[in-house]
């Protein structure tokens, strides 16, 4: 399979399968097509895209400076490499309720599986930071229904609810937020930044929807383990910037081994080699075209 053989709407249809087995689905983040090609080879069960990366990644912070159409642009460029469903971030669904409809719409027609929106107020932040604010309940409910209207286009487009509202006003008002997106037709619930196993279980019985669990680095949640999460009940897990910091860190020290040793010679080992790198974009295979494309050999 040289170009990956799956329409985006079996890739929703595929989400909602993998769903109801019960397994806890594992969906590492992604911010580009090739690191989407590589989570799909480790046999992940999907790919996340997160907001915060694709603001770095663009020389942000995460506090709402993308467009919906620099978001959706590059959500299509990932989606559309792999066979795994694509889960979005579309922080707070770019303005009112309407273009929350937008947006969803376009998250549709760029191929993605599903998306998540959340109750932060804008200028929004890392769900892991102190300070948050959120809009009322009622406004969000509003921009719920706003993002489940926009399934008209693909009624299996999967909408995620984000509640910030732990930080803000405590577990128990984030678990009357979840329910009443619950009711507003959000079919997901992704819990921001819980900080103990007790909230994750307390969340965990009063939700009967799925819930998105964030395995984000360095913020306020413990890096429980897959089985850990399994045995919580909560159904997919995202690791959205882990891909991104690793590969920033390598890249950063490999620079200054430059800098500071003027050559490259003694980090090659730490490099993703030629070889693996063609392999990953499956160059061999465009022979299946064009018997020149392939036809040179490689050092090891
Ligand atoms: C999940 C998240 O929304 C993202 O954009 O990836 C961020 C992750 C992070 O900043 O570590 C979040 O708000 O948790
Ligand atoms: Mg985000």
């Amino acid at each position: 399979m040289l170009f990956p053989e799956c329409t985006p709407n079996e890739k929703r249809k595929n989400l909602r399968v993998a769903l109801k087995t019960g397994k806890l689905l594992q969906f590492p983040g992604s911010w580009s097509p090739l690191i989407s090609m590589a989570i799909e080879k480790q046999n992940f069960d999907g790919i996340y895209i997160s907001g915060s990366v694709i603001s770095n990644d663009l020389g942000y912070p995460d506090i709402g400076m993308t467009t919906l159409s620099e978001v959706a642009q590059r959500g299509r460029q990932i989606a559309r490499t792999s066979i795994l469903p694509t889960i979005i971030d579309i922080d707070t669904g770019f303005g009112e309720p309407m273009n929350v409809t937008r947006s969803v719409q376009e998250m549709i027609e760029m191929g993605l599986a599903g998306c998540h929106i959340e109750d932060q107020m804008n200028p929004k932040r890392c769900g892991h930071l102190d300070g948050k604010s959120i809009i009322g309940q009622e406004e969000m409910l509003r921009k719920v229904k706003a993002a489940v209207h926009g399934k008209k286009l693909d009624k299996n487009f999967f909408i995620i609810a984000r509640t910030d509202a732990r930080a803000t006003e405590g577990l128990d008002k984030a678990i009357e937020r979840a329910k009443a997106y619950v009711d507003a037709g959000a079919e997901c619930i992704f819990i921001e930044a819980l900080e103990n196993e007790k909230e994750f279980e307390l969340f965990r019985k009063a939700i009967s929807a799925p819930l998105l669990v964030n395995m984000t680095e360095f913020g306020k949640s413990k890096l429980f383990t897959y089985n850990q999460l399994s045995n919580l009940g909560y159904n997919i897990v995202i690791y959205p910037v882990t891909a991104f910091r690793l590969a920033m860190k390598a890249s950063i020290d490999g620079l200054l081994e430059i800098k500071n040793k003027g050559t490259q010679e003694e980090i090659l080992g730490k490099m993703q080699h030629r070889k693996d790198l063609y392999s990953l974009t499956k160059y061999e295979d465009y022979n299946e075209f064009d018997q020149d494309i392939f036809n040179f050999k490689l050092k090891n």
